[in-house]
């Protein structure tokens, strides 16, 4: 089976500033991936590559069996789902939440004229059902709360049954309880067969759902490492990511980190006896 992305060696130059340097990443078919990293680490600048919105200065990226360069870019963005707040800036305040996600099948922002047919009417309802927000079909984007435009946009990001899901900081600004059943609807997402290929950005580990099989970490517009979470999220390597010593435990198939306390094992793992990572 061919990978559903592979980048090469990418590299993104922007006058003065190196957003991406020499990134190589190759996600496959049924893989649900994180990006872990700090501020300014490249994280979107990434996800841009991946969601075919931006070249790559240097390198080569596949996307869905297309190379950017060599294919037309709005057309493969149609296979794609994206969530971000540059996203949700584009969608006018004004627009209700049914046209929100509508919208989609026409790849605007900001119901005009189009023709939707009425399998479209029924995806949109279906999406809207699936991620909670019927009720709020009628209201405008403007008047929602962070949690309930989040669940909008993945909505609207499913409605066109993408191949490949892209969320950027999809739990950003969401109270504890939001967040928790946000996470939870993912983890549903990432559990079901016909998913799409998921690629989540997050600055915390407490936010990666349950059913996630791999992490990217960043750094600097580089990778630090990547691979199988069990694996690669550790201790060690998420101290590398963040520039200071963390302490990372797990229990129950989800993460936490905090600043390690000095002499404390930085690795701690309740539910797997095969957690790795340094002690530090
Ligand atoms: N057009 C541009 N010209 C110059 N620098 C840019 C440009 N776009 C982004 N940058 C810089 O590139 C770096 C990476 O940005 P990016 O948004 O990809 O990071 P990020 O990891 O998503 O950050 P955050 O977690 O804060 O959202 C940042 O320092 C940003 O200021």
């Amino acid at each position: 089976m061919p990978a559903a992305f592979e980048l090469s060696k990418v590299s993104v130059v922007r006058p003065g500033k190196l957003l991406l340097d020499d990134v190589s990443w190759t996600v496959e078919e049924g893989d649900r991936w994180v990006v872990l990293g700090p501020n300014g680490a490249g994280k979107t600048t990434l996800l841009q590559i991946v969601g075919a919105a931006m070249h790559p200065t240097t390198g080569e990226a596949h996307i869905l069996g297309e190379q950017l360069g060599r294919t037309a870019l709005a057309e493969l963005r149609t296979r794609i789902g994206h969530t971000s707040t540059k996203v949700a800036d584009r969608i006018p305040p004004g627009e209700s939440v049914r046209d929100t996600v509508l919208s989609a099948a026409h790849a605007v922002t900001g119901r005009w004229n189009e023709e939707y047919d009425p399998e479209d009417v029924k995806r949109a309802e279906q999406t809207m059902g699936e991620w909670g927000v019927s009720g709020l079909a009628r209201r405008t984007f403007g008047t929602l709360s962070e949690g309930e435009r989040k669940r909008v946009l993945i909505a609207r990001a499913l409605m066109t049954d993408p191949e490949l899901l892209l969320l950027d900081e999809p739990g950003a600004g969401l109270d504890l309880g939001a967040r928790e059943d946000l996470l939870a609807s993912l983890d549903v997402l990432s559990e079901s067969e016909d998913a799409p290929v998921l690629v989540m950005v997050s600055h915390h580990v407490e936010e990666i759902p349950a059913g996630f099989t791999h992490v990217l970490l960043m750094r600097a517009g580089r990778v630090v490492a990547q691979g199988p979470i069990e694996s690669t999220l550790t201790a060690e390597n998420l101290s590398m990511t963040f520039g200071q010593r963390i302490q990372l435990d797990r229990e129950g198939g989800r993460y936490a980190a905090r600043r390690a306390a000095y002499g404390r094992r930085a690795d701690r793992s309740h539910d797997t006896s095969d957690t790795t990572g340094g002690n530090a």
